[in-house]
Order: C-alpha cells, then sequence, then structure tokens
C-alpha cells in the first residue's frame, strides 16, 4: 500500500487501467494492443488490474501475464485480479503464483472462505484487496443479507479486513462504483483502507459519486478507480485515461474546496 500510495502522489492519479484484452477486428493481435495500452496509459496509471479469467482464456496466457509484468514500469502496482478463495494450503499456490510466477504487486480474494484464503496473500510489500460489495447488481445480494449479530455480509468483510490490518497492513477492500451509497457507508466504516473500485466506464458507475463517497478524508486518497473496457475499446487509449484522471482530479479538488 505504500508503493500504492507513493504511485498515487507522484503519478497525481487514482486511475487503476484495467486489462481485460479481448480479440476485435479492431485491434487485431491482442498481444500488440495490449502493450499499446500500456504504453499510452503508463504516465495516468496509478496501477494496472489485468483479470485473470480474461488470460487463462487463452492459450499463452500465464506467458502473455508474465511478458504484460515486464512491459508494465516497475514503480506501477500490477493488482492481478484472481478473485482467489481456498483453504490455506491451496490459497499459499495461488499465492505463489501470483508474485513468484507472475510478479504482481497486489491480488484481490474473495472472502468467502475466511481468513484462511486471505492471510497467505498476505505477503510484506503485496496489496490483498478483499471483495466487500462488488459492482455487480444481483438481484438477490448475497452480499447486502443482514447478519444476525449486525450488519451485513460487506460490512463483516470489511470489518474483518479492518482488524486484519493491525497485523497485515497491505490489505484493502473492493468495493464497487455502482453503488455510492454503500462505498460512502464502507468508508466511514474503514475509513484508512485503501480501496479497489472498479464499475466506472462500461458499468455505468457514477464517477463523480464515487470521489465523494470513496476517497479518504484524511489525504484525498484511498480509492483506486479502476476501468477497463472504457480504455481497452477506445480509439486513443491514452487520452481515454488521460481524460478520467483529470476529471478524477477536478472532482477531488472540488471536494477538497467543498471540504474546507
Ligand atoms: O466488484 C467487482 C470486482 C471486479 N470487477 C472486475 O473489474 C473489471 C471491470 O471492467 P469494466 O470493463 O470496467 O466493467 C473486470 O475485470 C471485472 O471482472 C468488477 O467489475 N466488479
Amino acid at each position: 500500500m505504500e508503493q500504492l500510495t507513493r504511485r498515487a502522489q507522484t503519478a497525481n492519479s487514482l486511475l487503476c487501467v484495467g486489462l481485460d484484452p479481448v480479440e476485435s477486428a479492431q485491434w487485431g493481435n491482442v498481444e500488440a494492443r495490449l502493450q499499446q495500452v500500456v504504453e499510452q496509459t503508463a504516465e495516468y496509471a496509478a496501477g494496472f488490474k489485468p483479470n485473470l479469467a480474461f488470460f487463462l482464456a487463452r492459450p499463452d496466457g500465464v506467458a502473455l501475464l508474465q511478458r504484460l509484468r515486464q512491459w508494465i514500469p516497475a514503480d506501477v502496482p500490477m493488482i492481478l485480479d484472481g478473485k482467489f478463495g481456498d483453504i490455506a494450503n491451496t490459497a499459499e499456490r495461488y499465492a505463489a503464483f501470483a508474485y513468484d510466477v507472475i510478479g504482481a504487486d497486489g491480488v484481490t480474494v474473495n472472502p468467502y472462505m475466511g481468513e484462511d484464503a486471505i492471510l497467505p496473500f498476505a505477503r510484506p510489500g503485496k496489496a490483498v484487496f478483499v471483495l466487500a460489495k462488488t459492482s455487480n447488481k444481483p438481484t438477490h445480494s448475497w452480499q447486502d443479507q443482514e447478519l444476525v449479530s449486525g450488519g451485513t455480509v460487506s460490512d463483516y468483510s470489511a470489518d474483518v479486513v479492518q482488524t486484519l490490518t493491525y497485523e497485515h497492513p497491505g490489505l484493502g477492500l473492493v468495493v464497487g462504483a455502482t453503488n455510492p451509497t454503500a462505498l460512502g457507508h464502507l468508508r466511514q466504516r474503514c475509513p484508512e483502507l485503501w480501496f479497489l473500485v472498479p464499475g466506472v466506464g462500461a458499468q455505468g458507475g457514477d464517477l463523480a459519486a464515487t470521489v465523494q463517497a470513496g476517497c479518504r478524508a484524511s489525504d484525498g486518497l484511498g480509492v483506486l478507480i479502476n476501468t477497463s473496457r472504457a480504455i481497452w475499446q477506445a480509439a486513443d487509449a491514452g487520452a481515454a485515461a488521460r481524460e478520467l484522471t483529470q476529471q478524477i482530479n477536478a472532482l477531488r479538488s472540488e471536494r477538497l474546496s467543498a471540504a474546507i
């Protein structure tokens, strides 16, 4: 999280460039497009987030991820969005894959199986974003279920992660941009955690509301706002990333002046 904070400050950006490579007649070769998107957007990126599914769906997916790691500048964190979640010894193997085989700086984790599904990823210097309130909108949301002990399932996930951060400071949450009320609620519950926030762009998340509800009161950072298809499909990926960064920064400034 220190690397992420440093990068967000140096690049003056909260943008996470999502990398979900798909074939398209427009782009032709996926590998060349991937390299182009990284090159064009790197100066604006606080982080990159390749989604593992899009690589595993290719015969050369793991090797492509390894090459991707080489194209991403060393000071820009790469978060491997694998939503890993299995018992401890298996989670260890997933962590070895993400960190040792691919060279990721962080991962996403599904906490359904409990703390032993999370903690093997909590290595020093690595960021672990745990699902709390995701951006999809199922009609019957598991995450909104009220627990007898109080709060919802997503609150519980956030509370567990918050507690674990006392010993494992690299933990953060995944909170979708499609529900700013929930984002604000979780920000109040966890004032200092970094949130990975997907859902802006193709999923229609409200950027202004995301910045308003999600940024930390203490330093105006704390949200890594991801967009994948909106950049991948843009005619000029660099321009799309620059525009988004500028929009986010304008909203951050407005938020700051409103607070003064
Ligand atoms: O709650 C979540 C968690 C992860 N994702 C992932 O983020 C990107 C979003 O892509 P867009 O094209 O910007 O919609 C994708 O990899 C998802 O699997 C998410 O959307 N929501």
